[in-house]
C-alpha cells in the first residue's frame, strides 16, 4: 500500500507527518503548511481509501491504517518522525504511539476518537449508508458537526473546500475506515505511551466530544491538554491561528 503524500519544507529538516480526518485528504492541512514548513520537512498524506491513495476493498483495520504510516516512513527513509493527526488521524496516532514508539519523537493529537467501538453500530450503519448512497449522503451532516454555524456563515468558501473533499472521497474508502473505527478501542494501553503527547479538544466538538478526550490527559503519562473554546471538530481548518502556535511549541 503506497500512500499519496505532499512534502514541503527543507529536505534535511526533521520529518513531521500530518494525518487527516475521515473523508478528507492532505489538502486539509493547507492552513498549517507555511507555519510548519519553515521548520520541518512536512509530509501530509492521504489515508488509504482517501484522496489519491489506493482504495482497496474494505473493511480496513487500525493495523492497516497504522501499518501504512510505518511503510510511508520507510519509503521516506525516515528512521523517526513526529506526528500530527486530527480525528481519524488522531486515532491512528494513538495506535502508533502504542505500537511503534521507537519510530516517533512527539505526537500532537487533535480531537482523537479513543474508543469509537463504544458506538460500533453507528459506524457500521454509516459504512452501509455510504456504500449504498455515497459520501454525499453524509456530507452536510458531517459539516454540521465539524463547524459552528457562525463559522460556516462567515466562511462559506472555506467550508465548501472541505465539502468538496468529502464529496470526492471514494465511498469504499470512507466506509472501510468507518469499519476500522467500529472495532477500535485504544483505551487499554494508553498508559504504555512514552512519547510526549499534546492533546487538543474543542469545546463544541459534536464528533469527538471533549469529555471523551479530557480523560486521556491523565491516562497518557505526561500528556498536555488544550481545550479550545468556541470551536467545533475541525479546529485545524477553523482555528489555525490558535492551533499552529500550539503545534510549533509542542513539536519544538
Ligand atoms: O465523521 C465525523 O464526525 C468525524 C469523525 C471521525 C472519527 C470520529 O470519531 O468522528
Amino acid at each position: 500500500m503506497r500512500l499519496n503524500y505532499q512534502a514541503t519544507g527543507p529536505e534535511d529538516a526533521p520529518v513531521v507527518l500530518l494525518a487527516s480526518s475521515l473523508g478528507t485528504n492532505h489538502a486539509m492541512w493547507a492552513p498549517q503548511l507555511d507555519a510548519l514548513s519553515d521548520h520541518f520537512r512536512v509530509v501530509a498524506f492521504d489515508h488509504r481509501g482517501h484522496g489519491a491513495s489506493e482504495a482497496p476493498p474494505g473493511p480496513y483495520t487500525i493495523d492497516d491504517l497504522g501499518g501504512d504510516v510505518l511503510e510511508l516512513l520507510d519509503e521516506l527513509g525516515a528512521e523517526q518522525a513526529s506526528y500530527v493527526g486530527i480525528s481519524l488521524g488522531g486515532a491512528v496516532g494513538l495506535w502508533l504511539a502504542q505500537n511503534a514508539p521507537d519510530r516517533f519523537h512527539r505526537f500532537a493529537l487533535l480531537c482523537p476518537p479513543v474508543n469509537p467501538a463504544a458506538n460500533a453500530q453507528t459506524w457500521i450503519d454509516r459504512a452501509a449508508q455510504v456504500r449504498a448512497e455515497g459520501t454525499q449522503s453524509i456530507t452536510e451532516a458531517t459539516l454540521g458537526r465539524w463547524f459552528l454555524p457562525e463559522y460556516a456563515e462567515a466562511h462559506p468558501d472555506e467550508v465548501d473546500l472541505i465539502r468538496q473533499q468529502l464529496l470526492a472521497t471514494p465511498a469504499e474508502g470512507y466506509a472501510a475506515c468507518c469499519e476500522a473505527l467500529s472495532a477500535l478501542d485504544l483505551t487499554p494501553d494508553l498508559g504504555s505511551i512514552t512519547a510526549p503527547v499534546l492533546l487538543v479538544t474543542a469545546e463544541s466538538d459534536a464528533s469527538v466530544p471533549p469529555e471523551t478526550v479530557v480523560p486521556l490527559a491523565t491516562q497518557i503519562p505526561g500528556a498536555h491538554l488544550e481545550i479550545l473554546p468556541g470551536a467545533a471538530h475541525l479546529v485545524t481548518w477553523s482555528h489555525p491561528d490558535t492551533v499552529n502556535p500550539l503545534l510549533l511549541t509542542h513539536l519544538g
